[in-house]
């Protein structure tokens, strides 16, 4: 019988069980957020410094999320120009002891889409200072290629924007950019809203999602939470299977008399 081996989620050499990593903002109580991560799953939790108002808040915040024991990646999300993105992740590296940032660069304030130039320089400038960048782009496969040679070994294309729960709104150029660069860690950021858009992901091979909104913003966050699990458990599984291919045609499923096995043609 045929057995299915995978290899890990690799994240700038290390490696997880998990291939979704989740957000820690929006949801309706500290229960309720340590419930649903626990609940994903997930060994990554994303996290604002910048988001934190007042003192107290971000001290309770923190201790939740340090018992968690979970591995923390700070993110720089609200930053709108390379300096204040590269001061947030030198704060952030201080804070959270981590060399790994997640640069989200914020464009446009209308559909909150990075800045493609803003993000190269503010990368080069990190790299430079030692962070292991995990950078959060739009699906752009010449932008991708730029941050691979810059040497990001983690890129962070969008399915669609933040907070909109779309889905992915352009399957082919996550495809491209996957076959494209084939040795890339790519993990699809933003705009999922169901477990369907995070099993579609890894299907067309990406190594992992990165979500908060579908989540937190759920009816049920910790059930919604365990459904993203299973679907990135099923994304995984389907992408290693190799799907049949798609036909034009139809053809009977139904054996005939004879020929029990499939025949490839
Ligand atoms: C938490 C975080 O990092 C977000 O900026 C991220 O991009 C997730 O987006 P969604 O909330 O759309 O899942």
């Amino acid at each position: 019988m045929q057995s299915m081996t995978d290899t890990k989620l690799t994240i700038y050499g290390e490696q997880f069980t998990s291939r979704m990593l989740i957000g820690s903002a929006l949801y309706p109580s500290p229960e309720v957020m340590q419930g649903a991560i626990a609940t994903s799953g997930a060994e990554i939790v994303t996290v604002s410094l910048r988001r934190q108002q007042t003192k107290q808040a971000g001290d309770d915040f923190w201790s939740l999320i340090k018992e968690m024991e979970l591995r923390v990646l700070p993110n720089t999300a609200g930053c709108h120009s390379v300096k204040e993105a590269v001061t947030l992740a030198q704060m952030c590296r201080e804070v959270f002891a981590t060399d790994w940032i997640k640069l989200e660069l914020i464009g446009d304030e209308y559909n909150l889409q990075p800045d493609p130039i803003a993000l190269l320089e503010a990368t080069e400038i990190l790299i430079k200072e030692g962070f292991k960048v995990l950078p959060y782009c739009t699906d752009d496969l010449v932008l991708c290629q730029r941050l691979d040679a810059l040497g990001c070994e983690v890129l962070m294309p969008w399915g669609a924007p933040i907070g909109t729960g779309k889905g992915l709104l352009n399957p082919y150029n996550l495809q491209t950019i996957r076959t494209r660069l084939p040795h890339q860690t790519l993990i699809v950021d933003a705009g999922l809203g169901l477990p369907s858009h995070a099993c579609q992901a890894l299907e067309l091979g990406y190594d992992a999602v990165l979500l908060n909104s579908a989540v937190a913003g759920a009816g049920c966050p910790i059930t919604m939470a365990k459904a993203f699990e299973a679907s990135t458990v099923a994304g995984r599984l389907s992408y290693l299977a190799k799907a049949m291919p798609q036909k034009e045609v139809a053809s009977p499923s139904t054996p005939t008399l004879g020929m029990p096995f499939w025949h490839a043609n």
